[in-house]
């Protein structure tokens, strides 16, 4: 489990010349969870990362893994806290003239493990990670996601409670990062591992995060469950987590209207239901449709004629979805 806890970094001093990068940061983790941090460029994610993993020392408030404060130890004793806390980062880091076995060995060695125990462990991390036959492969030898996993096979060596995973995905294909994200989602489960995962790529969070949190400007803006967030009409980050393409346009005497789910029960034949009740054809102008921990997801823009728009509103409320007029979607209304 990881707490994070009024979390602040200010690069520089003086209040001309300082940077207030995080500012109360709050946040907590539990063991077997996967809290993705979401924000666009500058926002301070890697700060965060390296306050978490104590590469920097944050300016003030606490970091506790599993009950204790890391953000307040000795250098010396840093240096052994560090272990419960493993990073994968972007592009994974592996040093070049290692093989994948001699990268994951890398922490062993630092703490001083025997010979014998590096290689047994070693040979368990590789297997685990699916890439036992390529022990003896070079960085260069590997693909982008066959690095990436050796990343987390490094990661592991030292048996952390944390895992922080640092945009890990980023320039990865798409088949790559999926089965980057179901090793990460199976670690978690094997091992209860506490996962940040720092990302800008909305469609990995949906994939596997419990939960997430929106940063912006150094502030964590909004974090919720992952199902609570995209069943949430109102919320920015729910929002970015139900993406859509372009929509049509609703033809003249329509109004278009922007639908979502907010409840976990919404029947799939909505649409028939809503329609044979209040006698008026639906019209499906953009939708996506997706299942998000099980739950199924929908953000649609539909339009329905003028007159009947309040009785629309009423009975899909009545089935846990939310219609509101599409902004500007208000047509000239000829009759
Ligand atoms: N060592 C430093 N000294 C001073 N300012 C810094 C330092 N490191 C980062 N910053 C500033 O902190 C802010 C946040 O940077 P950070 O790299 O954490 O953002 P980010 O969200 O990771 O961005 P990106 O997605 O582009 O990597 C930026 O304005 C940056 O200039």
């Amino acid at each position: 489990m990881i707490e994070v806890e009024h979390l602040t970094k200010v690069f520089g001093s003086g209040t001309e010349s300082s940077n207030r990068v995080l500012d109360d940061v709050n946040f907590t983790v539990d063991g077997g969870e996967i809290f993705a941090v979401v924000g666009p460029s500058g926002a301070g994610k890697s700060t965060l990362a390296q306050c978490l993993n104590l590469l920097q020392r944050p300016t003030s408030g606490k970091v506790i893994v599993n009950g204790d404060d890391l953000a307040d130890l000795s250098a010396a004793a840093l240096r052994t806290a560090r272990r419960r806390i493993g990073t994968v980062f972007q592009s994974s880091n592996l040093l070049a003239r290692r093989t994948a076995a001699e990268n994951v060995a890398l922490p062993l060695e630092y703490l001083g493990a025997t010979k014998q125990s590096t290689k047994t462990r070693v040979h368990e991390l590789l297997d685990r990670v699916g890439l036992g036959d390529k022990a003896d492969h070079y960085p260069h030898q590997l693909s982008g996601g066959q690095r990436q996993r050796v990343g987390i096979a490094r990661a592991l060596a030292l048996k952390p409670a944390v895992l922080l995973s640092d945009e890990a995905t980023s320039g990865l294909d798409p088949q790559a990062t999926d089965s980057f994200l179901r090793l990460l989602t199976e670690v978690r489960d094997e091992l209860g591992l506490a996962v940040v995962f720092i990302t800008h790529e909305m469609e990995t969070i949906v994939k596997v995060a419990d939960k997430v949190g929106r940063i912006d400007q150094g502030r964590i803006v909004e974090q919720g469950a992952l199902v609570d967030l995209v069943l949430d009409p109102d919320s920015p980050l729910g929002k970015s987590l139900r993406p859509r393409g372009a929509t049509a346009t609703a033809v003249d005497g329509q109004v278009s209207l922007d639908v979502t789910y907010h409840s976990v029960a919404v029947p799939v034949d909505w649409i028939t239901r809503v329609g044979q009740r209040i006698g008026t054809p639906i019209s499906v102008l953009g939708a996506n449709i997706q299942t998000v921990d099980g739950v199924s997801v929908g953000d649609l823009t539909v339009s329905v004629a003028a007159a009947d728009v309040d009785e629309f509103v009423t009975a899909t409320a009545e089935l846990g979805i939310t219609a509101r007029r599409t902004a500007g979607g208000l047509l000239e209304v000829t009759v």
